[in-house]
């Protein structure tokens, strides 16, 4: 015997009967012997305590909310039985409605609704739905015949929630079950006391019914039918990726369901659970689906974390004081006057020190917590021994949950650490030493993030994602968006990672989606539904999206986004950029920035900034982070002046070599931050501070080469006129120097003292420098420890997919650190 149990969706309209009774009629033909309980159809109970509320309180319109109940249950009877059996069910309907009314009538003569009369009133839902769905699988083939529980269920008289006499109640059904043959469709949630009064059996009051007929009848399994495929891994609400678990024991399901998940009100399951009935959640609108099992044990080994619930409005109440300290009976003092003030605690917390001890309760019962706890410690308060009570409000619990926990180091680190990353403080902490569940007290407003990120780090270990907000689409920022889209399958496939681009913008326009934009569209199409674009408006939006595992990457080249990084990362938001202007401004805004990354654990990565994709920042920071001093360095810094000196020859006019470096994608988007030498002191400068020198742009000596009329020109177009103009002055610095058998090179020095300069040099061609080739970069390292034979990196030092390509590779460290 197998006992199901269908909800108030299942049996909520005739087509969900229809599916129920497909449902029925599938283990009727298997032969499997079932007995079926059922609630009220959906929102009825609610109506038929509204119903009584109103007569109650002498509001006539309880009348047409009568009507509206009729109307239901006659609607589902013309759309499920046929027209020559519709008599019989409407006269038995007729008959319980007829009944309902005079005891609202007396209701409303009398004013007055007992818990008594509302057990009756509410066990008209159950009475009437069992009824419907009895007589629909006769019609059907499914002998059936509706059992109305208050025959068998026996209960003491305590209205609103009575208690079950078992002995009297569990000879009741097994005597009735061994009379008949039919298919008992069980009324669920109501009993009858002793003197054969109705009562109801309380919350999840057909869950218990179930579970009492399960036990009684000694069931194979019980099965509840809902309308969700089983337990998920968490309210898939919030996480879209949540999924349904195969097995549960009864304690994680306990916890699971106590923190949020409302499949099954575990508590009413208690007299299957004591007899080890395997319970199953299943769902009436997938019969297919397997369903959650619910058993004595947990199963998946494998699985430390079995769930995530949560509750997402909580207040936290805060006792403190050195009056507490090793004082017996103050918890006993503090608990048992919250309990004489009714006031029910989610979560409980102690520090060792005894100095504090907080509480969660539901927001409305912090107030009055306060106010008890003052009233029970208002001597010591007085004395100043226990300071006043804090109360903090827009809080949020979640929980992971699973028995495979117990004895398993490193689950909480991974709670912790992953919280942690993102940025997400944790107020209160408490695990029970049953190790089933680990709960955290965070602020409300991170709670969608949190379960996400949570969710991913126990359930996704096999996927990760990362979300990634891209500023600038420009010739670096499309690249990369290129690059990206050829990757993807790539890291799907190979590294699990996914990168969900949630946000993209140009200048113009900026465009968000949660669940990823496309794309494998051009960029114009991603933006064409974009809204106007800036770059505090963008970080705004980005702010309050508050996505797990998130990252900014801006691709753009002026200061406006530059001058939100602090900001971006105090809201621990890693971030990775070619742009350099953050790093070669003021020092304390440098500092600010390392400070805020390194205060919120998150990334700020620019290798990009020196040499492109050449590794030259990651590398001088080992070498300091291993204790190494750094002497001196030279460079080779610019892409663009290398390719312009390295390519100089006889005939060549300077000012065309400069246009083919920017369109090769050399050059900053005004080419004069190049040739004027910002470029290559914004590069020293940023080499200088990794080196551990606190040094100012104003720190660095930058011998011009341009002319000034090239640097006062309007705009890049009138730049280039200008530069034709002072070809000849760059020819004869060319020829003088060949005459010597020399180049010239940008070169870029920090020296023993720190000193700091650019300037045009001509080198000889035993020097390093003059072999360089291309937009070839060379950083020369001269340390403590790479004294007499220096330390070289050389190669491509500008372009557009070296430097995309730098900046992807700091997008994916981001993504193996937050996901980790
Ligand atoms: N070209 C190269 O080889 C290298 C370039 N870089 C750096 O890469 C960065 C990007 O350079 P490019 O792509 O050449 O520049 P670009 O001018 O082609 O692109 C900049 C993009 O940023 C957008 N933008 C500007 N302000 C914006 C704002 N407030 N909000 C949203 N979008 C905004 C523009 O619309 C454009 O899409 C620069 O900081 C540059 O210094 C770094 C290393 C190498
Ligand atoms: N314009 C720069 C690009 C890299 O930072 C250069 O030419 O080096
Ligand atoms: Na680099």
């Amino acid at each position: 015997m197998k006992v199901l149990k269908f909800g108030g969706t299942s049996v909520g309209s005739a087509k969900n009967i229809q599916q129920v009774a497909n449902i029925l009629s599938d283990y009727q033909q298997s032969g499997q012997r079932v007995a079926v309980v059922v609630s009220a159809m959906s929102g009825i109970t609610n109506k038929l305590i509204e119903v009584g509320n109103r007569a109650a309180s002498g509001d006539e319109t309880y009348k047409s909310l009568l009507k509206d109940i009729e109307s239901t249950h006659l609607t589902a009877i013309r759309e499920l039985i046929e027209v020559r059996r519709q008599s019989k069910t409407i006269a038995f309907v007729k008959l319980q409605l007829n009944d309902l009314e005079d005891i609202l009538r007396g209701i409303f003569l009398l004013k007055e609704l007992s818990l008594r009369s509302l057990d009756i009133l509410q066990s008209f839902g159950e009475r009437l739905s069992s009824y419907i769905i009895a007589e629909f699988l006769t019609q059907e083939g499914v002998p059936a015949e509706q059992l109305d529980a208050r025959k068998v269920v026996r209960t003491n008289s305590v209205f609103g929630g009575a208690k079950v006499d078992f002995v009297t109640t569990n000879s009741a059904i097994t005597k009735h079950f061994a009379e008949t043959d039919k298919m008992q469709i069980v009324t669920g949630f109501i009993a009858s006391s002793e003197s054969g009064e109705t009562t109801t059996l309380g919350r999840g009051g057909s869950d218990y019914t179930a579970a009492i007929f399960g036990a009684a009848l000694n069931a194979t399994e019980i099965e509840i039918w809902t309308d969700v495929d089983g337990v998920m891994t968490t309210d898939p609400r919030v996480v879209p990726t949540a999924f349904s678990l195969q097995q549960l024991s009864y304690e994680e399901a306990m916890e699971m369901s106590h923190f949020g998940a409302k499949v099954i009100y575990p508590p009413t399951l208690q007299p299957a659970i004591k007899k080890n009935i395997d319970l199953r959640i299943r769902n009436t609108f997938n019969p297919s689906f397997p369903g959650t099992l619910v058993t004595s044990k947990s199963g998946q080994e494998d699985w430390p974390v079995k769930g995530i619930s949560s509750i997402k409005e909580i207040a936290l109440v805060t006792l403190s004081g050195s009056g507490l300290i090793g004082v017996p009976g103050v918890s006993s003092r503090l608990f048992g006057a919250l309990a004489r003030g009714g006031v029910s605690m989610i979560l409980i917390t102690q520090a060792s020190s005894e100095h504090t001890i907080t509480f969660a309760v539901a927001p409305g019962d912090a107030t009055e917590s306060k106010k008890i706890i003052e009233e029970e410690f208002f001597n010591e308060m007085a004395s100043g021994k226990v300071n006043p009570v804090e109360v903090q409000n827009n809080l949020s619990i979640l929980a992971i949950i699973g028995e495979n926990m117990a004895h398993r180091p490193g689950v909480a680190a991974k709670l912790f650490s992953a919280l942690g990353k993102n940025g997400v403080n944790i107020a209160a902490i408490a695990q029970g030493s049953s190790e089933l569940n680990v709960s955290v007290v965070i602020e409300q407003k991170h709670l969608h993030k949190s379960l996400n990120a949570l969710h991913e780090i126990f359930f996704l270990s096999d996927m990760a994602e990362l979300n990634v907000f891209m500023l600038g689409l420009g010739l670096i920022g499309n690249t990369l968006l290129t690059q990206m889209r050829d990757q993807a399958e790539y890291l799907l496939t190979e590294r699990n990672l996914r990168l969900n681009v949630v946000g993209a913008a140009n200048s113009k326009k900026m465009i968000f989606n949660e669940t990823g934009l496309d794309i494998s569209l051009p960029k114009d199409e991603i933006l064409a539904e974009g809204e106007t674009s800036s770059a505090a408006g963008f970080v705004e939006k980005m702010i309050e999206m508050n996505l797990p595992n998130s990252v900014f990457v801006d691709c753009t080249a002026g200061d406006s986004a530059v001058k939100l990084y602090e900001k971006i990362l105090l809201n621990s938001i890693s971030i990775t950029t070619p742009n350099k202007i953050a790093n070669s401004s003021s020092l304390d805004y440098y500092l600010r920035c390392q400070a805020a990354a390194k205060r919120r654990g998150v990334k700020f990565l620019y290798e990009t900034n020196v040499g492109a994709g050449l590794p030259v920042i990651g590398p001088l920071q080992d070498l300091k982070r291993s204790g190494d001093k750094i002497i001196k360095i030279e460079g080779i810094l610019s892409g663009t002046l290398s390719y312009l000196f390295n390519t100089f020859s006889a005939g060549m006019k300077f000012s065309e070599l400069v246009k083919d470096a920017k369109e090769m994608g050399y050059t900053e988007p005004d080419p004069r931050d190049d040739l004027g030498g910002v470029d290559v002191a914004r590069k020293i400068l940023i080499l200088a501070r990794e080196a551990g020198y606190h040094m100012e742009p104003s720190d660095v000596t930058v011998k011009p080469i341009l002319p000034q009329a090239c640097m006062d020109a309007e705009s890049v177009d009138d730049f280039f006129v200008e530069l034709e103009k002072a070809n000849d002055l760059f020819e004869k610095q060319r020829a003088e120097a060949e005459i010597d058998g020399k180049a010239l090179r940008m070169v870029a020095t920090l020296d023993e003292e720190g000193k700091a300069t650019v300037s045009l040099e001509a080198v000889d061609n035993s020097h390093p420098f003059h072999g360089l080739v291309g937009s070839d970069n060379m950083v020369v390292f001269t340390s403590r420890r790479y004294f007499n034979e220096p330390l070289v990196i050389r190669g491509p030092g500008a372009g557009a997919e070296v430097t995309a390509a730098g900046v992807f590779a700091e997008i994916i460290t981001i993504g193996n650190f937050l996901i980790n």
